[in-house]
């Protein structure tokens, strides 16, 4: 019996990427105040990806801390440009004004993975993406928000690249599971070393 694995995460796409990859886990999504962590590392100055590095040690340790003799991923992402962090715009009018500011522009998508064990993380990675999105016209946007607002809203950057959000780039350098909010390869690659999964 390998040991167990649990993904400490609400995110659905994590979920399919890890159950594409045939990997058998448990969810238990975290508790985690991530606004009021955020808010603080930010009035400090933390860079985004220490932001997102902390969250995601947070909320794998929370999980960790019940389920000791697992391994837990926890996760986070943030979209960050010019110094800014954006957070999962909450209604379709904060998605319309941050994909205003990401119009014609290039943001990082900064995704953190950490794997707690008896409540101590034992790995990490953080993966950063360069998004360069297309200076497209208000009339796309609106129509675009108009057929996939209800998909997009649990997306930090408003959009799913899988889905119609790919055709707001012109350019990507980056990990694509990255994208998506896991930096899955490297993950599989701890997962295989550790004997969790077969290699
Ligand atoms: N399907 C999809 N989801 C994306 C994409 N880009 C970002 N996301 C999601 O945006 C969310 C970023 O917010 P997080 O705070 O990291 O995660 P969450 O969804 O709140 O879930 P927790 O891990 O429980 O905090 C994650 O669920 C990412 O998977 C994308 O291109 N496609």
């Amino acid at each position: 019996m390998s040991q167990p694995l649990i993904l400490a995460s609400g995110s659905e796409i994590r979920q399919v990427l890890l159950r594409n990859a045939g990997l058998a886990f448990e969810v238990e999504k975290p508790r985690v105040d991530e606004e009021t962590v955020r808010h603080a590392m930010q009035a400090e100055g933390a860079p985004p990806r220490d932001v997102a590095d902390m969250l995601a040690e947070l909320k794998a340790q929370k999980v960790s801390a019940k389920f000791p003799a697992a391994l837990v991923i926890g996760c986070d992402q943030v979209l960050a440009i010019d110094g800014e962090i954006f957070a999962k715009p909450e209604t379709r009018d904060e998605a319309r004004a941050q994909l205003e500011k990401l119009r014609g522009a290039q943001h990082r998508l900064i995704s953190a993975a950490v794997i707690c064990e008896g409540g101590r993380p034992v790995w990490r990675k953080i993966g950063v993406v360069k998004m360069t999105m297309r200076d497209f016209s208000d009339a796309y946007l609106d129509a675009y928000l108009d057929r996939n607002w209800d998909s997009i809203q649990h997306s930090v950057g408003a959009y799913k690249l899988e889905e119609e959000g790919v055709r707001l780039f012109e350019r990507i350098d980056g990990d694509y599971f990255t994208v998506l909010g896991l930096p899955l390869l490297e993950l599989l690659w701890f997962l295989g070393n550790r004997g969790v999964i077969e290699t």
